[in-house]
């Protein structure tokens, strides 16, 4: 069946420019982007007058003689796309194959044995394979050579056997730029028969269109930007020659490759959008180039100033794409950033709305041999990234993290930025971390046995107690920490102690702890969500069999910190002491015992090097703007992700029921809203702004009280009323998630309002806490005290509540005066006000290194014996200076200025 396609009359594009409407008012052509919205065809209407072009599903079309007859000779969907296609390539003719390679093929068959080619050295890797399989089965020789050099062409050009000259540009995945118009003139003057032909798929039609710079075929795969989704697959070849327009329909139709007519659609549809998402992805590939660019990498992208081909780019074409790439200098290092990324989708081909990374050596150029590669100058360690339509602060913050956590840029904590870790660094140091990590061996290196870790308390302003249930809470850190410290002692004992619990020290032989009782986790491995109950009903029974419920604080501690060791030791089981110390009330309701787990957990992670701290970068002269870095980050996400898993076991410990609000805000700090997992509801906590403004005042009752029983006692009035707690859960949420539109609309809504409907929203969520039967008659009398007049403040209690502290929100224009009133009526009470800020640093650990240590500051080996401490401390090596002693005698108030002069301090 011959092909149905008229060859010889060339298309008439519709839209044309419009008249103008008087001389005086031009009007313009439309532009490219109106072009590719607008599918209409003159001699093709729809009978029905559809918008969208129809799919007609058909192979066979009845009668004699008619336009068509069967889809692998034509069909009306492909008309329609061919003739859109054809009118935004600026071309005549069009066609739809199967795919970008099926395009190639059917080209390659305009050529016969004997003839030469002329072919780019920076080819994508399907095209490389079909050109060595047509150079053996057809008998045609192929040149490689840089087409970004028009002289390096010149002396391969045969005036009459050079039959094809074969262009990409950019090139993929160099970016490599040739001067398509000037080869295309070189060529026709030496071999008037030779065809050149140009690979346009990293750019499409929308930016660079080369039969408008004498191109004679182009070919685009029409995967790639022309359909955008990765949802089909398609080749798209143009011309405006009609004998070459003739030999590529009659081969289509022979070969039987032209595309479906549901493929058709898709791809017309994606056109339509083309425009928006090239100008999109190109924005951000310029944002994501500029930013490697300033760390450092060598970069390939057009667009940046020091691209040797920008200028002849820039004449040929509408924009420099989106596609980029970049070498890190190690090729383990390049692995381990495309495996760290999660926005940036490892994958092949580019051209869609998500972003994709790929290292083309080891993906879609996998089938050049490695020699050939090298020859050709493809760097093995090269990664291409292919930028899509999210958000660009997104893209550049997942692309940050995964340098960060493969160890190609670092923290320069004097510079508070990022930048380049040479990359000999970062693969040594990212070994010394496995080593250190696979390590089974008695941990030798003292240093590595002293960690000295902080987190804070919180303060939740709505939700306790239904965040337990479901409910969404809304939580800050608050300017008090726990501290945590973690040191050597060689006499095959661990111990601990806890100042602010009756100063109580507790000592075990390490080879005495319960060991067989536990099943040892892997390092890899999670802790699952329940308790392991056997150990610990062991160690109950064993090291703890000594301490009686008058010691209930301690034995809880303890319990907390000797099950993570055992589960986290297990393999080496070091000799340690650790020491606990808070500038927190403990048991008030402001998280004591969260932060508390975090620096049990995170000390243990450090000792077990479960989780390590990010390696000192080393730093380059290039300036770069810190993208997501805050005062935080210095620690990374996935070590402060398991440091929260942990607190979250030892919480489960203390509190029987926690809900993981107070550890995730003693880890992540700020001020967040939190929101349980497994209620079938959206789950997980999101960081809020505007809260860090606010003040608030803290007054601890003092009146004792235990989380654990206050947790139950709401649990049990949940299961005995379910109605009643339902609907106070349903009213608390409410509550919640308007404090979260207030708080994120703040600049809208007016400070004013917001402090108004806050002080509204504190009292309504005060009196369902009182309907749960966890307030106390303390708390009452504070909200009474501070509601009275001249303060007019509202209060409620925070935390498990039963005692413990109250929050009362303070307006901006609250007096001093009043303040100082205020504060010394509480004062008569007995209660102990507090004012504070919130929103501060999470989880901090002080760096290990020598050059972040503030000599001499903590240094008190000899000088000061800790109360109650065996000598063990002699048989630590003789060049080690503990802070432990001193960690162990300080005043409570001297506690954090201490511990921040001891040196750099790094923080989630
Ligand atoms: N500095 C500390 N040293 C040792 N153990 C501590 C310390 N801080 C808290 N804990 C442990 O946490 C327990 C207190 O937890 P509890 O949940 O009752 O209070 P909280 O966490 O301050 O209050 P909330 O959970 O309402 O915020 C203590 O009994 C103790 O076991
Ligand atoms: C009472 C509670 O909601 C807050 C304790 O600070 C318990 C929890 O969320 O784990």
């Amino acid at each position: 069946m011959a092909p149905t396609i008229d060859t010889k009359t060339p298309i008439h594009h519709d839209l044309p420019t419009p008249d103008p409407e008087t001389p005086l008012r031009p009007r313009q052509p439309y532009k490219l982007s109106t072009l590719c919205v607008t599918v209409e065809n003159p001699s093709m209407k729809d009978q029905y007058g559809s918008s969208s072009v129809p799919i007609y599903q058909s192979a066979t079309f009845k009668g004699v003689g008619n336009e068509y007859d069967y889809s692998r000779s034509g069909n009306p969907t492909r008309s329609h796309l061919e003739h859109h296609i054809a009118k935004i390539s600026s071309a005549s003719r069009a066609f739809a194959v199967s795919s970008g390679m099926a395009a190639l093929d059917v080209i390659l068959r305009l050529l016969k044995p004997g003839d030469e080619i002329i072919a780019g050295d920076d080819l994508y890797g399907g095209t490389n394979r079909l050109l060595t399989f047509i150079r053996s089965h057809v008998g045609v020789t192929v040149h490689h050579v840089d087409t970004t050099d028009p002289n390096a062409v010149i002396p391969f050009i045969h005036p009459t056997k050079t039959a094809m000259v074969l262009l990409e540009s950019p090139t993929n995945p160099l970016l490599k730029i040739a001067d398509l118009a000037l080869i295309s003139k070189e060529v026709k003057e030496r071999s008037p028969g030779a065809i050149v032909v140009v690979d346009n798929t990293m750019m499409s039609p929308y930016l660079q269109r080369p039969l408008e710079h004498g191109a004679d075929i182009v070919y685009d795969s029409g995967t790639k930007y022309l359909s955008g989704h990765h949802d089909l697959m398609a080749g798209m070849i143009t011309c405006n020659r009609d004998d070459l327009a003739k030999q590529i329909a009659f081969t289509i139709n022979s070969v039987g490759n032209a595309l479906t007519p549901i493929d058709c659609f898709l791809l017309l549809r994606g056109v339509k959008t083309m425009a928006v998402r090239m100008d999109r992805q190109q924005t951000s590939s310029q944002l994501v180039a500029t930013y490697l660019h300033s760390l450092g990498f060598k970069v390939y992208y057009p667009g940046l100033p020091d691209h040797p081909g920008r200028d002849i780019h820039e004449r040929i074409s509408d924009g420099n794409g989106a596609v980029l790439s970049f070498e890190t200098g190690d090729k383990e290092l390049s692995e381990k950033i495309v495996a760290s990324t999660r926005l940036w989708g490892i994958s092949v081909s580019f051209g869609c709305v998500n972003s994709l990374i790929s290292m083309p050596c080891v993906m879609s150029h996998a089938s050049i041999d490695p020699a050939t590669r090298a020859a050709r100058g493809l760097p093995e360690d090269l990664i291409r990234l292919c930028v899509g339509i999210e958000d660009p602060t997104d893209l550049l913050d997942d692309l940050e993290h995964a340098l960060v956590d493969a160890g190609a840029i670092a923290l320069n904590p004097q510079q508070n930025k990022y930048v380049r870790v040479p990359p000999v660094h970062a693969v040594l140091n990212k070994a010394v971390e496995q080593l250190a990590i696979g390590s089974t061996s008695k941990n030798t290196n003292t240093v590595d046995r002293e960690w000295f870790v902080s987190a804070p308390g919180k303060v939740i302003l709505f939700g306790e107690h239904a965040v337990v249930h479901g409910v969404t809470a809304i939580a800050a850190s608050v300017d008090l920490r726990c501290y945590g410290l973690v040191s050597p002692r060689n006499d095959g004992k661990m111990s601990v102690r806890f100042n602010d619990i009756d100063n109580f020290y507790g000592e075990w032989e390490v080879e005495g702890l319960p060991w067989d009782k536990s099943s040892v986790l892997s390092k890899g491995d999670s802790h699952p969500d329940e308790l392991d109950a056997q150990l610990i009903e062991a160690i109950h029974a064993g090291p703890l069999k000594e301490l009686g419920p008058e010691k209930s604080q301690a034995r809880n501690a303890s319990l907390a910190f000797l099950y993570m060791y055992i589960k986290l030791a297990g393999t080496e089981r070091p000799s340690v002491h650790f020491g606990a110390r808070s500038t927190l009330p403990v048991g008030a309701g402001l998280g004591s015992s969260a932060s508390f787990s975090a620096c049990a957990a995170t000390a243990l992670l450090l000792l077990t090097h479960r989780i390590v701290i990010p390696p000192i970068p080393t730093p380059i002269s290039a300036e770069h703007p810190h993208l997501s870095h805050q005062g935080r980050y210095a620690l990374e996400r996935a070590s402060a992700d398991e440091a929260n898993r942990w607190a979250f076991v030892a919480e489960k410990i203390l509190h029987g029921n926690p809900s993981g609000v107070d550890n995730s805000v003693a880890v992540f700090g700020g001020a967040l809203t939190y929101c349980r997992p497994g209620f079938g509801k959206p789950s997980g906590m999101e960081g809020i702004q505007g809260f860090g403004s606010l003040r608030f005042l803290l007054t601890n009752s003092k009146v004792p009280r235990d989380t654990k029983k206050l947790v139950a006692g709401v649990g049990l009035m949940k299961q005995e009323q379910p109605e009643v707690v339902g609907a106070i859960l349903e009213a608390i949420e409410n509550i919640s998630s308007q404090a979260k539109r207030s708080l994120a609309d703040s600049s809208e809504f007016g400070r004013e309002n917001l402090l108004r409907d806050l002080s509204a929203m504190i009292n309504e969520n005060h009196k369902h806490l009182v309907s749960l039967g966890v307030s106390h008659p303390s708390l009452e009398t504070i909200r009474e005290k501070t509601a009275a007049s001249p303060y007019n403040l509202s209060t409620k209690l925070t935390g498990a509540g039963g005692g413990g502290c109250a929050v009362t929100l303070i307006p901006d224009n609250f007096s001093e005066a009043s303040m100082k009133n205020l504060l010394v009526e509480l004062s008569q009470c007995r209660f102990d006000p507090y004012l504070t800020s919130v929103g501060g640093s999470g989880l901090g650990v002080l760096s290990p290194y020598a050059e972040h240590r503030s000599l001499g500051a903590g240094v008190s080996r000899g000088q000061v014996t800790p109360p109650e401490t065996p000598d063990e401390a002699e048989d630590v090596p003789s060049n080690y200076d503990s802070i432990r002693a001193s960690f162990e005698t300080k005043s409570t108030s001297e506690l954090p200025g201490w511990a921040h002069d001891l040196g750099k301090w790094l923080y989630v």
